[in-house]
């Protein structure tokens, strides 16, 4: 029997989808699709980020984050709607809420090196106190990006595409990877949260296994699942552009991390998503293999780029 987690998040093992065995790959599809028709987030093993280098990234991202306020606010670049570099803590909330959360973070961008047609991606920030910061921050957003793209291969054969259907949207695509710190709580937080409900923006988050608890998704029945990955798993759900360009047959599940019991206060969160985002031109318009009587057209066509703007919008981050 696959072996199960504490959670209700079905687990995938990569290693079956990468194999040379027809029957296993099929099977690898079948049970990825059907999680992000159910519950738009799963378990993955076998991922091919290793323990040292996420492990070597939480250590430079913690000294980050304990370096003085004023050091860090040097990184907040105006104009780039927190898209590279630091955002201080509380400025982004969730759609919707006026609150904002209770993390500061940073932001890594797509490192090119060649012109990509119709983007302008500004350079990434170099941190000068942190030795080895951005090279590690590199390595790992690679890493992520190739996983990536081999787990969109297995929803677009899913989806009925042909396996490389995303390749050429994701590559030297508009990911981010965001390092997020989650303070001690030192007040009463009211109604502010660690991070207040939402669905991702992106095509599909990857999420290493963060500090600490709080991470929890919203069940089909209404109910909220705390979700923990095992040391060797990552986390891989699906969002809103998926959604978008599924009409709906894949599921952008909403989720939130809520603020730990108050003996736990005084311990902060770290945790460090991959948001996996096309290239700006890509057509989010549905699929029409997903359009039928029964599931009639949800949404009006649009490009990657414009949704992400509208969205950046709604968050704070975009003026
Ligand atoms: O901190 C986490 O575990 C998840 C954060 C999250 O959902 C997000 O930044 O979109
Ligand atoms: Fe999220």
């Amino acid at each position: 029997m696959e072996h199960q987690n504490m959670t209700a998040i079905p687990t995938v093992d990569l290693a079956e989808f990468l194999s040379n065995d027809p029957s296993q790959k099929a099977a690898f599809v079948e049970k990825l699709g059907k999680a992000y028709e159910e519950i738009g987030f799963v378990a993955v093993k076998n991922h091919g980020l290793s323990d040292e280098l996420r492990d070597l990234l939480y250590e430079k991202v913690k000294a980050f984050f304990a370096l003085p306020e004023e050091v860090k606010k040097k990184y907040e670049i105006p104009g780039l709607a927190g898209q590279r570099g630091y955002t201080p803590f509380g400025k982004e909330h969730a759609k919707g809420f006026n609150k904002g959360d209770l993390k500061e973070f940073w932001q890594f961008g797509q490192w090119v090196t060649e012109p990509v047609e119709g983007e302008v991606y500004p350079a990434n920030v170099e941190v000068t106190e942190i030795e080895g910061f951005n090279e590690v921050g590199r390595e790992v957003y690679k890493t992520l990006e190739n996983t990536g793209i081999q787990i969109l291969r297995a929803i677009a054969l899913y989806l009925g595409l042909e396996e490389n259907y995303f390749d050429r949207y994701v590559h030297n695509g508009n990911s981010i990877l965001r390092a997020i710190h989650y303070p001690p709580i030192t007040q009463e937080p009211e109604d502010a949260v660690r991070a207040a409900q939402h669905e991702d923006i992106n095509l599909i988050t990857l999420l290493m296994g963060a500090s600490a608890a709080g991470l929890e998704v919203l069940n089909k029945k209404g109910e909220w699942i705390a979700v923990t990955a095992l040391p060797e798993q990552i986390i891989v759900n699906v969002g809103d552009m998926l959604q978008r360009l599924t009409n709906n047959v894949l599921r952008s599940t909403t989720h939130r991390v809520v603020n730990p019991p108050r003996e736990e206060w005084h311990e902060p969160r770290y945790s460090i998503p991959f948001f996996l985002h096309p290239v700006s031109s890509m057509p989010l318009n549905c699929l029409p293999q997903c359009i039928s009587a029964d599931r009639p057209k949800a949404y009006d066509d649009i490009t990657a780029g414009e949704y992400l703007d509208e969205r950046l919008r709604e968050i704070g981050l975009k003026k």
